[in-house]
């Protein structure tokens, strides 16, 4: 069994010369860390040129619109893999950047004059869906089209416009999805690039598993598309991996991509406390 492992581990918040991060106050890193923080090595090369040559053109110049420039060090380890078209487990904290890292190698894979569901992007819950939908319409600009079958939607509207014109990309929820393969709405053969996002949620939920265990295997072939995995945890990622070859949800050299794990807390900062007395009503300033 070929299963490549690429652990790729470094700290939370670089402190390199390089980084645009090092002037900052240990404060603003603080700040930084509990708003998910996006850290982009200033010395990494640029979207684009990590990109170069696989994404098209009009979808780059989007993403650097919109303030993509930089890749977040998620994208720079994940993107050479997820290009060359390799089934990937991405496992990094949230806000790493792994929406935009998977949303490219879409963008990379799909045919844009075709008229057929090339993409598609499941995830656990009607929220991150809308998320989702948002990010890949701004970078797809109408060059495509991106549908979002979210629970509680209009799936008896969407049912006729998918009819009439699938559209190349859909993000879904687990159960709308299903619904609508088994309505026969639209068939996932001519689909190219699987990403199950939040994949420890979906698994972990009783409701879900059994129709993402269809999604995978009965209505297209791993074979076939390229399968991508995202989630910021990955209990047991070892035996998720086994599992991945196992059961045929990937190819056999699929690569579990781990940068930054998960850490408490940043390794700059330690945690001291002072036992005091009761002696005032005061409250105490912490500085
Ligand atoms: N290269 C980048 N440069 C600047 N901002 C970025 C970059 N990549 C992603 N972001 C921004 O970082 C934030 C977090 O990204 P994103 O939601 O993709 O992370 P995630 O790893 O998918 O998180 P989650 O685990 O919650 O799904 C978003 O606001 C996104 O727009």
């Amino acid at each position: 069994m070929a299963v490549a492992a690429a652990f790729l581990s470094s700290s939370l918040l670089p402190t390199t010369p390089g980084s645009h991060l090092t002037p900052f106050t240990l404060r603003s890193r603080l700040r930084l860390f509990t708003r998910r923080a996006v850290v982009v090595n200033a010395a990494a090369a640029t979207l684009r040129e990590v990109c170069s040559g696989r994404v098209p053109d009009h979808v780059l110049q989007r993403a650097e619109e919109i303030g993509y420039v930089v890749p977040t060090e998620m994208q720079e380890q994940s993107l050479p893999l997820l290009l060359s078209g390799q089934d990937c487990i991405l496992h990094a904290q949230t806000g790493s950047g792994k929406t935009l890292a998977y949303l490219l190698s879409i963008f990379s894979t799909i045919d844009f004059s075709r008229s057929s569901v090339q993409a598609l992007v499941v995830v656990p819950t009607r929220e991150l869906g809308m998320q989702v939908t948002k990010v890949a319409r701004l970078l797809a600009a109408k060059a495509c089209t991106v549908m979002a079958l979210l629970d509680g939607g209009t799936l008896k509207r969407q049912k006729s416009w998918v009819k009439a014109e699938p559209p190349a990309i859909i993000v879904a929820t687990v159960a709308s999805l299903c619904q609508m393969v088994e309505r026969r709405a639209f068939s996932l053969q001519s689909m190219r690039v699987l990403v199950i996002d939040e994949v420890d949620f979906i698994f972990g939920s009783s409701k879900q598993v059994s129709s993402l265990r269809k999604i995978l295997t009965s209505y297209s072939a791993a074979s076939s598309r390229q399968t991508i995995f995202a989630s910021a945890s990955i209990p047991q990622h070892n035996r998720f991996l086994h599992d991945c070859v196992q059961h045929k949800w990937t190819k056999g050299d699929v690569v579990h991509v781990h940068v930054h794990p998960v850490q408490p807390m940043p390794s700059h900062l330690c945690h001291k406390y002072v036992a005091a007395r009761h002696i005032s009503s005061q409250p105490i300033q912490c500085i």
